[in-house]
């Protein structure tokens, strides 16, 4: 599932031992991604909904190198953006515009612009004063753009963190299912503005299949009302939120969770030639990348161990934010603590339990608690996993921390596809001019 193994009592990123990488003097923290467990998640979303001949639009939300996206964008992915700043940035890559949806609840009037003058595949609309606004800036504009309406279906996974719930009644995402048919029949015939079809997006991880089909089933139903009064669309967008292997890596039964989508979605595909969008983020990228972090301190803390390391919240935000779950291991642990597979809770004798904190002056800076490891020792590298969606891209400078290098392995070959800031970015807009 992914390639950050252990072999020869190591952690390798394909085929670099990661500890290698600190020795030659790249400074800890750094996030390590390999461009072939990118490849391969690609390929495995798209075959296991291939009856669909689906659009995956790679959510750029959840990992935004330029480099990452070019290798999806040469296996034919599109992309799924939700701000002019993403938007500028794929333009930089290889990936066709046409292939591009825009999302987002608040778009600028210069954010719309951009990306009908792009020519970007859709604008997913998420409030009717915004569909108005894109029929005034492309009236404005005479140029043709398509778009599909994001409805609130009102599904709610309640195994979704609070936090990133997005399909329930009173989101602010998307426009009130009640409201959607009488918006699309009253606005089905504008000259430069195209309703071409329905998206929805549910929230993220969702843990089973059942909530795309009840969302899907609210979609097919608007499809089925609208053809009644003459009014055809012919694109579906399911969203995104699919799952990642956070806490082990057995092979997860994705057959089972796009089996009972895929049915619900096939005859629309085969008999009436819709398109199928996907959006995923991090079940293509949570898996590619790790952060290697380095030991500075250990403490005891009343009876408690405490492992002090140079990444933390400014990197990482996930435990802080949402108490996420990320698998943590030393990059060259004692042979005895060698991983053969990773899977919480680990089965090992003579673990020590830890509060894995970083440096940052905020109690909430930890990267995981009470968490059973093997002894660490200062100077040690530390792996944290599943760290390639939402990991670099919601990373700050809070406490004036410069942000980390980005690494990408692919095989034998190591590239730098970003490099570390240094302290001068960190004044760099910090300029005093009278208004
Ligand atoms: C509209 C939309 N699509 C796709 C995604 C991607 O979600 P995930 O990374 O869980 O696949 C998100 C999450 O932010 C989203 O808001
Ligand atoms: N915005 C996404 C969720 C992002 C969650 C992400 N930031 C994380 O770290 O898990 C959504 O609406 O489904």
């Amino acid at each position: 599932m992914d390639l950050f193994q252990y072999k020869n009592g190591v952690l390798y990123c394909e085929d670099i031992p990661v500890n290698s990488l600190p020795e030659k003097g790249l400074p800890t923290p750094f996030y390590l991604y390999s461009a072939n467990t990118l490849r391969q998640h690609y390929k495995k979303i798209y075959s296991i909904f291939e009856k669909l001949q689906p659009m995956i639009c790679f959510s750029v939300k959840s990992s935004n190198n330029v480099h990452l996206l070019n290798e999806l964008a040469a296996l034919g992915a599109g992309m799924d953006i939700v701000s002019g700043g993403e938007l500028f940035v794929v333009k930089q890559s290889n990936a066709d515009l046409s292939k591009v949806v825009f999302a987002g609840v608040g778009k600028s009037d210069e954010e719309i612009t951009d990306a009908i003058v792009s020519e970007v595949g859709f604008i997913n609309i998420e409030s009717e004063q915004e569909l108005a606004r894109v029929q005034e800036l492309a009236g404005e504009l005479k140029r043709e753009v398509n778009v599909l309406i994001r409805i609130l279906p009102d599904v709610l996974d309640e195994k979704t963190n609070e936090k990133t719930r997005t399909g329930h009644k009173g989101a602010k995402f998307g426009i009130d299912y009640a409201h959607v048919e009488a918006l699309i029949e009253e606005n089905a015939d504008h000259p430069y503005v195209k309703i071409r079809g329905l998206h929805s997006h549910i929230g993220s991880p969702i843990s089973s299949y059942t909530f795309y089909v009840a969302a899907i089933q609210k979609m097919v139903e608007l499809v089925e009302h609208l053809k009644r009064k003459n009014i055809r669309l012919d694109v579906l967008n399911i969203g995104g939120g699919f799952p990642a292997n956070y806490m082990d890596n057995d092979n997860f039964s994705w057959e089972s969770f796009a089996g009972p989508i895929t049915e619900l979605l096939e005859p629309y595909v085969k008999n009436e030639g819709f398109k199928i969008i996907l959006e995923p983020g991090r079940s293509i990228s949570a898996n590619t990348g790790i952060m290697v972090t380095k030991v500075l301190y250990v403490k005891q803390s009343g009876d408690k161990h405490i492992v002090i390391l140079d990444g933390g919240m400014t990197e990482l935000i996930r435990p802080a934010m949402y108490n996420a779950f990320h698998f943590i291991w030393p990059v060259k642990p004692q042979p005895e603590h060698v991983l053969a597979n990773r899977n919480y809770p680990v089965q090992q004798e003579g673990l020590i339990t830890y509060d894995v904190v970083g440096p940052i002056c905020e109690s909430s800076d930890y990267l995981a608690k009470e968490r059973p490891l093997p002894a660490l020792r200062q100077g040690d590298y530390i792996a944290v996993f599943t760290v390639g969606a939402y990991g670099m891209v919601m990373a700050s400078n809070y406490n004036l921390h410069v942000r980390p290098a980005e690494i990408m392995i692919d095989k034998d070959k190591i590239y730098i596809i970003r490099e570390r800031e240094t302290q001068e970015d960190l004044v760099r807009t910090m300029i005093k001019h009278e208004l």
